[in-house]
């Protein structure tokens, strides 16, 4: 596969040669016959750091599809997070199971939980998929925010308006806000993690005194070359609005676009280039040391999604209880498992998995870690290695969806793991 790599930088690509006007966007008539549109992902006035746009020249306009109607299909997919009582209890489910009947990306997404909503711009929606058929003749487009993939069994193919993208699980795909697109399954089967993105799009933070390396590398992110296809037939466009989906027919494949140039553009990442960096004298440190990306809220500093990991890495700390400490946070986290396991909790936290703690809720270390971590010896480094978990934190607490609560692979006794804890006060 072919990339161009940056992130948000300024691309320019064609899958023939010509296309690309030269020193202007839109000519009174662009070559090869092809139709200038513009798709912009902030306001056009934003600030030049944060502006994102792009030009796409394309066969056909996407203003060229049959009317909305209600989509029927994607039942468990949406944004009600319900506005009653939130449970602040801790949760955890087993990995979603894949499924029987054949069932592509879109009908196999289980929304989980999230905050804030499409409508005000703000928060996020948390989904799983679980999927074993390539999506044929369906496009999908998302107009309610962005979305982190985040892949635990199985490649997928994306092949999009701006290129083609291939990831693999310990790689995340960034698909922006209204970029249409197509999920192939190269493995049959295929489940991860998808955070939807309602806010500001996500970025790389700043590294403040850890300099100019560190963590996420801006090169490290890979952008599709122009990749069309030229085809007619009876296809759905299948579109994300408001929190509800809406279906037209389409008589060609919308990922026509010939050549391409500008900044808002799908990418990939591998975690396993991420530059992780810990403690090498005493403390396990505020898990922001593991941030890839972010996306602001209003409050500076403070993240409407901040997108975490926890990869492998060495633990040398001295005079130091190593694994994540007992905490309450007033951020509200969802975790899930891609590979290996996680080191707060010695069983049950399987890969596919997921927990949530919300908002002033105790969590930390499971009680079999505890007496672990409590008598290791310190004076040789521990490794973690054969682990991936990942993180979406946010300022707002996160409402669980009524299927979440309701799901068979809902782990009832979760809090159990904290039961044998023992009493150790002896005054
Ligand atoms: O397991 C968790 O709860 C996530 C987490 C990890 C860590 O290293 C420090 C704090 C924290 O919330
Ligand atoms: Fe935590």
């Amino acid at each position: 596969m072919e990339y161009q790599s940056g992130f948000g930088n300024s691309f320019e690509t064609q899958a023939m040669a010509g296309t690309l006007p030269v020193g202007r966007n839109s000519p009174q008539r662009v070559a090869h016959g092809l139709y200038a549109e513009q798709l912009t992902g902030t306001a056009f006035t934003a600030p030049r750091g944060e502006n994102r746009r792009s030009w796409l020249y394309r066969i056909r306009p996407a203003a060229m599809h049959g009317s909305f109607t209600p989509f029927a299909g994607a039942r468990s997919f949406h944004n009600d997070f319900g506005d009653g009582p939130v449970t602040p209890e801790q949760l955890r489910w087993d990995p979603l199971p894949l499924p029987q009947a054949p069932t592509d990306f879109v009908d196999g997404l289980f929304t989980m939980a999230g905050n804030g909503s499409a409508a005000a711009m703000q928060g996020i929606g948390i989904h799983l998929y679980a999927a074993n058929k390539s999506m044929a003749g369906r496009f999908f487009y998302d107009a309610d925010g962005e979305l982190l993939i985040v892949p635990q069994q199985g490649r997928l193919r994306i092949a999009t308006e701006l290129g083609v993208l291939e990831v693999e699980p310990q790689e995340i795909a960034i698909l922006p806000r209204g970029v249409r697109f197509r999920v192939e399954l190269p493995d049959g089967a295929a489940r991860g993690y998808v955070c939807e993105n309602f806010g500001a799009q996500l970025r790389l933070p700043d590294l403040g005194p850890i300099g100019s390396n560190g963590l996420a590398a801006a090169r490290d992110f890979l952008y599709p070359v122009a990749a069309y296809e030229d085809l007619e037939g009876d296809f759905e466009l299948v579109a994300k609005f408001q929190g509800h989906l809406w279906r037209a027919d389409i008589g060609h494949s919308p990922l026509d676009v010939v050549g391409w140039h500008g900044n808002y553009a799908p990418c990939k990442y591998d975690l396993r280039r991420f530059n992780t960096i810990g403690s090498i004298s005493h403390d396990h440190p505020d898990p922001s040391i593991f941030l890839v990306l972010t996306s602001p809220s209003d409050t500076p500093g403070v993240g409407n999604l901040d997108f975490a990991i926890f990869p492998p890495r060495w633990l040398v700390a001295q005079d130091t209880f190593r694994p994540p400490w007992f905490h309450r946070n007033i951020a509200s986290e969802f975790m899930g498992l891609v590979y290996g396991a996680y080191d707060a909790k010695a069983e049950g936290f399987a890969p596919g998995g997921a927990s949530l703690h919300n908002c002033m809720t105790g969590h930390g270390p499971d009680a079999a870690t505890f007496e672990k971590a409590s008598h290791a010896d310190l004076s040789k480094p521990d490794v973690i290695a054969d682990t991936m978990a990942i993180m979406f934190e946010t300022r707002a607490v996160i409402r669980t969806t009524r299927q979440a609560l309701e799901a068979a692979h809902r782990q009832r006794d979760y809090q159990a793991c904290w039961a044998d804890l023992r009493r150790h006060f002896a005054p």
